[in-house]
């Protein structure tokens, strides 16, 4: 046995027993594939032979997917194995425990490892119970919660690794200042293009988001900057860890703003040994609701655009999200009841249902099913009655005419135009009348249709989801809320920044949430931001007018403003200040205000980078809507699409005339994308 209190000699020592387990899971592999040949094998010489009833048939089947699932489970842990063989471990805590004397030492690693499985690991993942102790003291008396209840002790000392290559770049016994220095040099560090994991520097604040297992609805009001997406997706690692039974990754959804977003943070799941999860924004669910609605939706970004282009243009989005606009949506539900109805007698070959039978059964019987979905259980009830008393089943087409009979005593069971007579009645304009393929939902109105949707149709419960994560909460209206409410009805992690509220005025969704989510929320404050230089940070807090944020002490170039006569110039000097390169940054962007000022920069920098000789194929990259990722090197995007990502030298580029408030939002989410360098430039025309 190896001395457990010499960092380096146990990293040799590990990374033996690392090798040895690799070979043997490689080993073991072999065996599995040739295993899954032989039953390949078998099957295809026996089975004329076998027995008629298929049951060596299932049994073979059954062998088979049981050897492939155990080399998937054995092909995993290798991959784990192998960036273990890396650096199999950052942290190390020494232990008292209670009455003890000697303390007994864990290192902490990306996951398990044990010589064996089942034998005590050598070391242990950053998620296990007494882990929490490297991220949650310093030396003194501590805790951990471990399955039989707390566990006391003391925390005799703990210690930082670098390791990479599996060679020990340096070793520190840790204490508060090594802590922030080597936080400081991963901040420090250049940008990649996808969010790092964070778990040699989790914080402890963080770590109390990351491994509370307990509320079910958590809603994080972080500043910019703190960590929140880190955060939640340490979460969700922490969860697939500790309830293995019940929860998959399958079961989790991330609503994320977009495409390029989902990219961003794609990798941090797997890198952490968890599988990928699903995400989509909720523009992208809410169309593919509708779709048997209206052929096309706007997205949010359009109507972003159209505020930005027509400020004097009232926008109805806010007010048709309101509570006030549900309110309405709610006694006009109400009056449908009747409205909506056009009841007769129905007949199918001789059997009669009478008027006065199904106004009894629409009304009373079936009460509680949704409007436009309770006529189905009124045809499914007379479909019963017909069947008993021919006494034979209805084929699917017959049934299908008798629904279709009954379908017809709704005036109308058209979404699109139930609405359209909604807005009408209440004072708006109406919807276009068009036929389907023309019908184009403006931003205002999707949410509003969606929500008549789920209030008038059964819908299928999304129970496979037991888990979902809303970034950037504050994107979302009241009205989005009650849909999602009415959607999922599972554990949730809300995340956002009211200050980066993309609308006129910032919008603190913490207000309204428990009158919609019930009093199972716990709301959490994360006020100390990591991102930026201080220098930047106290910057874009003096744009929004924050005061209460706590900065990271990091230091960086001071922010440079500057004013331009045009856009030609403003790019010109981009390029001059550019620092792209070896032992320069990685990653740049240049943050419009709209998609026309964007593309417009992109073909300017297009032209005088590639004067320059800039390798403007591979690394200059211009973001829209529909892009899925971005590369290194610079980006030209505007402020709502560089939401949430980060970049090592950003150029935010803004019309010195439009000091709209929703402009003045778009300026300080241009800043705080900024790691260590920021230029904030104005332009005249
Ligand atoms: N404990 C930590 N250790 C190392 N880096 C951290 C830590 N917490 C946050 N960071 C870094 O700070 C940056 C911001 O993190 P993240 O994007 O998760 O914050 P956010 O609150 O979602 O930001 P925003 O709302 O501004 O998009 C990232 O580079 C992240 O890696």
């Amino acid at each position: 046995m190896t001395d457990k209190k010499n960092g380096r000699e146990y990293l040799g020592y590990v990374l033996e027993k690392l090798k040895e387990r690799i070979t043997e899971i490689s080993l073991s592999l072999v065996e599995g594939q040739k295993e899954i040949e032989g039953m390949h094998e078998y099957y295809w010489e026996n089975y004329t032979e076998m027995d008629q009833y298929g049951y060596e048939n299932y049994d073979n089947q059954q062998a088979l997917f049981r050897q492939i699932s155990a080399n998937e489970e054995q092909l995993i842990l290798k991959q784990r194995f192998r960036r273990m063989a890396d650096s199999p471990f950052f942290g190390r805590v020494d232990f008292i425990y209670e009455g003890e004397d000697e303390p007994e030492i864990f290192y902490i690693g990306i996951g398990n490892f044990a010589e064996k499985a089942g034998h005590i690991p050598l070391v242990y993942d950053w998620r296990a119970p007494v882990s929490g102790l490297f991220y949650d003291y310093d030396k003194g008396p501590a805790s951990y919660e471990a399955p039989m209840g707390e566990i006391h002790g003391e925390v005799a000392s703990k210690w930082q690794y670098k390791i990479r290559n599996g060679k020990m770049i340096y070793e520190f016994e840790s204490d508060v200042k090594i802590d922030d220095e080597i936080l400081k040099a991963e901040l420090g560090s250049n940008g990649e293009v996808q969010l790092k994991n964070i778990i040699r520097t989790i914080q402890k604040e963080q770590n109390a988001i990351i491994r509370n297992t307990k509320d079910r609805i958590m809603v994080i009001q972080g500043a910019a900057g703190s960590g929140k997406t880190s955060v939640a997706l340490h979460r969700i690692a922490y969860l697939l860890y500790h309830d293995r039974q019940n929860l998959k990754s399958s079961n989790i959804l991330i609503l994320s703003p977009n495409g390029v977003f989902s990219d961003y943070i794609s990798h941090i799941l797997p890198e952490l040994g968890e599988e990928n999860i699903k995400e989509m924004s909720f523009d992208l669910f809410a169309y593919k609701q509708l779709r048997d609605t209206v052929s096309d939706c706007e997205d949010r970004y359009d109507e972003i655009e159209r505020r930005i282009r027509f400020p004097q243009k009232a926008s109805l989005a806010e007010e048709k999200q309101s509570m006030e606009f549900i309110n309405l949506m709610e006694r006009y539900l109400v009056e449908l009841e009747d409205r909506l109805m056009n009841f007769k007698d129905v007949e199918y070959k001789g059997f009669v249902k009478k008027e006065s039978e199904i106004i009894e059964l629409f009304y009373f019987k079936f009460q509680d099913f949704p409007l436009l979905s309770r006529m189905d259980a009124v045809a499914d009830y007379f479909i019963d009655e017909v069947e008993t008393l021919r006494d034979r089943d209805l084929a699917d087409d017959e049934k299908d005419l008798i629904r279709e009979k009954f379908m017809k005593l709704y005036v109308t069971g058209d979404l699109y135009v139930i609405y359209s007579q909604f807005l009408k009645e209440n004072g708006y304009k109406g919807l276009p009348r068009v036929s389907y393929e023309k019908r184009k939902l403006k931003y205002e109105d999707v949410y509003p249709v969606l929500y008549l949707k789920y209030r008038l149709q059964s819908q299928q419960g999304r129970s496979n989801i037991k888990h979902l994560v809303v970034d950037e909460m504050q994107d979302y209206s009241r009205l989005q809320y009650e849909i999602l409410q009415r959607i999922f009805s599972c554990r949730m992690t809300i995340l956002g920044d009211r200050a980066q509220t993309m609308d006129d005025k910032q919008q603190d969704v913490l207000k309204f949430l428990p009158k919609i989510f019930g009093r199972d929320i716990h709301k959490i404050i994360m006020n100390k931001s990591y991102r930026n230089t201080i220098e930047i940070a106290s910057y874009a807090n003096q744009l929004a007018g924050i005061e209460d944020m706590e900065l990271f002490e990091r230091h960086g170039a001071p922010v440079e403003e500057k004013i331009f006569a045009d856009m030609s110039h403003a790019a010109e000097e981009i390029a001059e200040t550019l620092k792209l390169g070896e032992e320069e940054y990685e990653t740049a962007a240049v943050v419009l205000r709209t998609e026309k000022e964007a593309e417009h920069m992109w073909l300017l920098l297009k032209e005088i980078l590639g004067e320059k000789g800039f390798d403007i194929k591979e690394r200059l990259s211009y973001l829209d809507r529909n892009s899925t990722s971005f590369k290194k090197g610079l980006t030209v995007t505007t402020f709502y699409l560089a939401k949430g990502l980060e970049f090592d030298q950003v150029f935010a580029v803004f019309p010195q005339k439009d000091r709209s408030p929703l402009v003045r939002q778009a300026r300080y989410i241009a800043a705080t994308r900024a790691l260590h360098e920021l230029h904030m430039y104005e332009v005249e025309k």
